[in-house]
């Protein structure tokens, strides 16, 4: 069975995920995208992003439109959807729609004299300079500025995607707005930004790490804690030759500043490595958590699937105090090892009373091929055919009560102990199946296809949906979707054979 295999059997699924890109669209397709990668847009930056004011300004990909950020043009389809489903509350939280984006990876290119820090022009490899971008957090901006004066002033080499050559390939800036020294209101505003430079070498060995030392000297002097503008958390370095998309190698250096990143969100304390998936929009992902916990009864048993380093099981473990009756509290599921270190620091600021683990596998079959989109197919053909589960494990338990019935010698000699024990595990694992789904999705489109192939097994139905303004200047929407067991109440079947005069219910 399935479920035996992911070891995740619990009354509550939580499941987020992300839309991967094809790889052969740019370096944003890769597991850690750049920012957001949208569809295409004719309008888009001017006044998002400055440009040179004599010519049309190049368009970088990160928004599509710059009006009505409160509303995406996506929000009447999705309220559509809900309604034809049976959702007709649906709600959309509109969110910061400025400086709301914490976590950034930028493309450096360009010259050691006139370097380019931005996105890709949509379609192409061209980077567009975006050093005003009002989607940014102030401070991320801040800290671009000071990057482009260190790598003229150290005659750092931007990467050359065409030659393989040149010392910076990209930038991440993560903001942490976590600082119990300043009262709640200001903490946002005097957020520090972790800087990850994505250098063109094997290792810190090379003969370009003095270069690279002395260009994170050069930001800690004039942007860490003893400048006179405290901008920078830590200087961190990722360590990349390959010429193929993916922006990250697997060799990180911490080296200034704190090492420890944390945040608060959700009701805890989290710890975000640079190399662990951490979502961009902290006040958003903020919101999304408080409505969460809505769903979730208090002592739930969670699992939480594309767990990343944790943080949505975490923090039901922490605010619903999550139960062990089943042996955890919260189990995460998580196919990057990296999120594994980030996932127990966080753990380790938690109550002990807290069992919570984290399960390095994929959530679908045990490969590790990411889905391009959308759950994995064996997770939605399991949860599609979870009532059947159920339903074989009833049935095998009352023919194992009518088993015990029996009183003939020869007969029960014959059914003697395999089919007992069978039925009596299966049983037990049915009690455990989840009865509530929870699905956060930033991919509208495979949401919607996830969503139909849910439903449409019968096994399950929508109760809730909640749309959050996580990505503004996007077509993109933040879901929040509660699945519960069943069909919905109120939906009762039709006995068969039988005539009626009421009107046939439309299937859902
Ligand atoms: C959008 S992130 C969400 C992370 C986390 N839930 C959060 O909100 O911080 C999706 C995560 O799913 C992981 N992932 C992708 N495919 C997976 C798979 N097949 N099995 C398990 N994890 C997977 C990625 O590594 C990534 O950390």
């Amino acid at each position: 069975m399935l479920f035996s295999d992911w070891d995740i059997l619990s009354e509550k699924i939580i499941h987020s995920r992300h839309e991967q890109r094809s790889s052969k669209r740019g370096p944003y397709s890769s597991d850690h995208q750049i920012n957001a990668w949208l569809r295409p847009s004719s309008r888009l930056g001017h006044s998002l992003h400055s440009s040179p004011a004599a010519r049309p300004p190049a368009q970088c990909s990160g928004c599509t439109h710059e009006l009505n950020l409160h509303r995406p043009i996506i929000l009447d389809e999705a309220t559509d959807f809900f309604k034809n489903l049976g959702v007709s509350d649906f709600t959309f939280d509109s969110c910061r729609l400025w400086g709301w984006r914490c976590r950034a990876k930028l493309a450096v290119r360009g010259s050691s004299t006139s370097p380019l820090i931005g996105l890709y022009q949509e379609g192409t490899h061209n980077v567009v300079d975006i050093p005003h971008c009002k989607a940014h957090h102030p401070n991320i901006n801040a800290a671009v500025e000071l990057l482009k004066q260190g790598i003229t002033e150290l005659n750092v080499e931007p990467y050359d995607e065409d030659q393989g050559t040149g010392e910076l390939r990209y930038v991440q800036m993560a903001v942490t707005t976590r600082n119990t020294s300043l009262p709640a209101a200001e903490r946002y505003r005097n957020g520090k930004v972790q800087v990850a430079l994505v250098w063109n070498s094997r290792n810190e060995n090379s003969p370009s790490s003095d270069k690279l030392n002395a260009l994170a000297n050069f930001l800690w002097r004039n942007g860490g804690r003893s400048s006179k503008v405290h901008l920078m958390h830590s200087v961190w370095a990722n360590f990349q030759t390959s010429t193929n998309n993916i922006i990250f190698g697997n060799r990180w250096r911490h080296l200034l500043g704190e090492r420890d990143f944390w945040e608060h969100v959700g009701g805890i304390d989290i710890s975000l490595d640079p190399s662990s998936f951490g979502q961009a929009n902290t006040r958003a992902f903020d919101s999304l958590l408080r409505q969460l916990r809505k769903y979730v009864p208090y002592g739930a048993s969670v699992a939480d699937l594309y767990a990343g380093a944790g943080v949505i099981g975490l923090s039901l473990a922490a605010t619903r105090k999550c139960r062990q009756e089943l042996g955890w509290s919260v189990k995460c599921i998580e196919i990057n090892k990296e999120s594994k270190l980030s996932f127990e620091k966080t753990v380790g600021r938690l109550p002990t009373s807290i069992d919570c683990s984290i399960r390095l596998a994929s959530c679908g079959h045990f490969n590790f091929d990411p889905p391009r989109k959308g759950l994995d197919p064996s997770l939605v053909d399991a949860l599609r055919t979870i009532s059947l589960v159920e339903r074989k494990a009833k049935s095998s338990q009352s023919s194992s009560l009518k088993v015990k019935d029996e009183k003939r010698p020869w007969i029960l000699r014959a059914r003697e102990a395999s089919v007992m024990i069978e039925s009596k595990t299966t049983w037990e694992e049915s009690q455990s199946l989840p009865q509530t789904l929870i699905y956060i999705s930033c991919g509208w489109e495979s949401f919607k296809e996830d969503c139909k192939s849910l439903l449409s097994s019968k096994a399950w139905h929508l109760d809730k949906a909640h749309g959050f303004n996580f990505f503004p200047g996007t077509q993109s929407i933040e879901v929040l979707a509660i699945f519960k067991r069943g069909p919905r109440a109120g939906h009762k079947k039709k006995k068969s054979g039988k005539k009626s005069g009421k009107k046939k219910k439309k299937p859902l």
